[in-house]
C-alpha cells in the first residue's frame, strides 16, 4: 500500500523520531549526553519529551503530507449512506433499548413504534413533552461525566510497564503505559468508598437510572467523536487509510486520524480499554446488587453472568497490551465507530443480561447450569489459547512450545500460522469468543430474544470483521495470503464456514 515517496517520509520522520523521544530508543543518532538529557527529560516530564518529540518532527511540505497520507479510494460499512445510518440508527437503538426495556417488560420495538406513531399522529401533546423533560436525571449525567473524567486522571497518573506499539507508516512507534487494571481497581475503590456511607443506595440508584446514564454516554461519545474529527484537521496528523475519503460523515464515523494524542495521553487506546470495560463491569454489580436488594438474594443465572463477564473484562485488561496489535490500533482511526462503541455501546448494550435478569429474576436447574459453565470454559479455552499462540508466535517464535508449529512465510517477512490454532480456522479466535456470548445468553432463558441481542449482535459483527481483516490481509499479502487460505480453508468455524 505504501508508496516509494511515502516510504521515503517514513524513513525521514523515522529519523526525526528516533532521535528525538523516547518512544524509538534504538537508532539515535545524537551524542550520549544528548541522549542521556533527553532520557532523563522524559522520565522526569513526559509531557515536555512528547512536545520535544513533536516539535522535532520535520514539517512536510503539502505533497509529502498528501504522499504519507493518500486519498481513501474504498468505501466499507456501505459508504457514507451506511456510516449516516450508523451514526443516526445505533445511538437511537441504544435509546430504545434504555426507554424500552424496564421491569414491566422488555419491549423496545413495541415501545418504540407507539411513540413514533404517536408522534407523527401529532398525539405527543405538551404534558407528555413536559414529563419526559423534568424525568431527565441531571445527577446521573454528572455522574457519568465525572467517572469519564476521573478515568482518564488515573489512566494518566498511575503507574504502570511502559510498552511500544507496532511500526507505523511514517516509521514511528508510539509508547503505552499499561495501568488498566490498576484503574479498574482504583476506580471501583472510590466508587465503593463513595457507596459505603450511603448503604447500597448508589449502585441501586445507578441501576434505577440507567436510561440517563445511557444519555449521557451518547452525549460524551458524539462530543468526544466531533473533538477527534475536528482535531484531525490541526497540524500534520497521520490518518488512517481507511478514513481520508474527503466525505465528511463517513471520514466522521470510521476515523480519520489514526493515533489522536494529547502529549503522552493516547485517546484512542484510553477508550478502547477503559470507559467501556470499566462501565460495563460497574454495571453489571449495581445490576446484581439491585437484584439483591429486591429478592435478599442473586439468583443463580446472575451469578454466572456477572462472574463470565467480569472474568472477561478483567482477562482484557490484564492482556491488555496485546490489544495493540489488532486493527482497530493499527489500522482503523478514531472516530465515531470507536468513541460510541466504548463510550456508549459496549456499557450500555453489553450490560443487557445483567440488566434483564435485575428486573426478571431466574433460577436454572442445575443440567443448565453445567451446560453454561461448559460453553464458557471451551469458549474462553479456544478464544485465549488461540489469540496467545499467536501473540507468542509472532514475539518469540524461537521458544521451544513454537518451534514445532508450521507456517508460511510471506514476501513482506510476516510469517502466518498453519498449524496449531490457526490451521484450524483463519480466525478460530472468534468462535471461542462468540461460544462465550451464548453463555452469557443462556442464562437469561427463552421468554424474550431481547437479552439474546448480544450473542445475535455479536455473530454479524464477527462475521464483517473477519470479512475486513480478510480484505486487509490480501491487500498486505496478495499471492501469500491465497496460498494461506488454500492451506487453511475455513474462516471461523472449523469444517462448517
Ligand atoms: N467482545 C467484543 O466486542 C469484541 C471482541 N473482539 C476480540 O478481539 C480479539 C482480537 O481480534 P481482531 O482484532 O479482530 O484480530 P485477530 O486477533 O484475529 O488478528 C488478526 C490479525 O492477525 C494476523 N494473522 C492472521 N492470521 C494469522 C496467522 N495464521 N498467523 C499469524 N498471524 C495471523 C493478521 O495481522 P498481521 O498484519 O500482523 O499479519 C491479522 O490481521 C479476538 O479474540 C476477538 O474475538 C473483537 C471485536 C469485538
Ligand atoms: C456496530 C458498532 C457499535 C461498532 C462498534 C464496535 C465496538 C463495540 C467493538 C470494536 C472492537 C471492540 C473490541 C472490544 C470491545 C468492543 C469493540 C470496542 C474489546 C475491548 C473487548 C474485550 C476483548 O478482550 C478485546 C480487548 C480483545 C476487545 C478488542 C476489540
Amino acid at each position: 500500500m505504501q508508496t516509494r515517496s511515502s516510504r521515503r517520509l517514513a524513513n525521514k520522520r523515522n529519523a526525526a523520531n528516533t532521535s528525538s523521544s523516547k518512544d524509538v530508543k534504538s537508532t539515535r543518532s545524537k551524542s550520549p549526553a544528548t541522549t542521556k538529557r533527553r532520557a532523563s527529560t522524559s522520565k522526569a516530564n513526559p509531557k515536555a519529551a512528547a512536545k520535544e518529540a513533536e516539535k522535532a518532527k520535520p514539517t512536510l511540505t503539502p505533497r509529502q503530507w498528501a504522499a504519507l497520507n493518500p486519498k481513501t479510494k474504498h468505501y466499507e460499512f456501505g459508504g457514507p449512506l451506511g456510516a449516516f445510518a450508523m451514526v443516526t440508527c445505533l445511538p437511537l437503538l441504544v435509546l430504545l433499548f434504555a426507554f424500552g426495556c424496564d421491569s414491566t417488560g422488555y419491549e423496545p420495538l413495541t415501545r418504540g413504534y407507539r411513540f413514533i406513531s404517536d408522534l407523527v399522529q401529532f398525539k405527543f401533546d405538551l404534558d407528555m413533552l413536559i414529563s419526559m423533560l423534568t424525568s431527565w436525571n441531571p445527577t446521573a449525567f454528572f455522574c457519568f461525566i465525572i467517572f469519564s473524567a476521573q478515568l482518564v486522571t488515573f489512566t494518566m497518573s498511575l503507574p504502570g510497564e511502559e510498552i511500544q506499539g507496532t511500526e507505523l507508516r511514517d516509521g514511528s512507534k508510539l509508547t503505552y503505559r499499561l495501568n488498566g487494571l490498576s484503574v479498574l481497581q482504583t476506580s471501583m475503590t472510590m466508587i465503593l468508598m463513595t457507596s459505603k456511607s450511603q448503604g447500597l443506595y448508589f449502585p441501586i440508584w445507578v441501576a434505577d437510572n440507567f436510561r440517563h446514564f445511557a444519555v449521557a454516554s451518547l452525549f460524551i461519545a458524539f462530543l468526544v467523536s466531533i473533538i477527534a474529527y475536528l482535531s484531525s484537521f490541526r497540524g500534520q496528523k497521520l490518518l488512517a487509510l481507511g478514513g481520508n475519503t474527503g466525505n465528511t460523515i463517513y471520514d466522521f464515523m470510521i476515523g480519520r486520524e489514526l493515533n489522536p494524542r494529547i502529549n503522552t495521553f493516547d485517546v484512542k487506546y484510553f477508550t478502547e480499554l477503559r470507559p467501556g470495560l470499566i462501565a460495563w463491569f460497574f454495571l453489571n454489580i449495581c445490576m446484581a446488587i439491585k437484584q439483591y436488594s429486591t429478592l435478599q438474594r442473586l439468583t443463580n443465572s446472575m451469578i454466572l453472568v456477572v462472574l463470565f463477564q467480569a472474568f472477561y473484562i478483567l482477562d482484557a485488561l490484564w492482556n491488555e497490551a496485546s490489544i495493540l496489535s489488532t486493527m482497530d490500533i493499527t489500522t482503523d482511526g478514531f472516530g465515531f465507530m470507536l468513541a460510541f462503541g466504548n463510550f456508549c455501546w459496549v456499557p450500555m448494550m453489553y450490560s443487557l443480561q445483567a440488566r434483564y435478569l435485575s428486573d426478571f429474576p431466574l433460577d436454572l436447574p442445575y443440567w443448565l447450569v453445567a451446560v453454561v459453565i461448559t460453553l464458557e470454559v471451551g469458549g474462553y479455552y479456544i478464544f485465549r489459547a488461540s489469540n496467545s499462540q499467536k501473540d507468542s508466535f509472532r514475539q518469540k517464535p524461537d521458544d521451544p512450545k513454537n518451534k514445532d508449529l508450521e507456517y508460511i512465510t510471506t514476501r513482506s517477512g510476516s510469517r502466518l500460522l498453519t498449524s496449531g490454532w490457526w490451521g484450524k480456522a483463519r480466525h478460530i479466535n472468534y468462535l471461542g469468543d462468540w461460544m462465550m456470548s451464548i453463555a452469557w445468553c443462556l442464562p437469561c432463558g427463552f421468554s424474550s430474544v431481547i437479552p439474546w441481542f448480544y450473542c445475535i449482535y455479536f455473530a454479524i459483527l464477527l462475521i464483517h470483521r473477519e470479512r475486513r481483516d480478510d480484505a486487509k490481509c490480501r491487500d498486505k499479502y496478495g499471492k501469500d495470503w491465497d496460498r494461506y487460505c488454500e492451506k487453511v480453508p475455513y474462516r471461523i468455524v472449523p469444517g462448517v464456514y
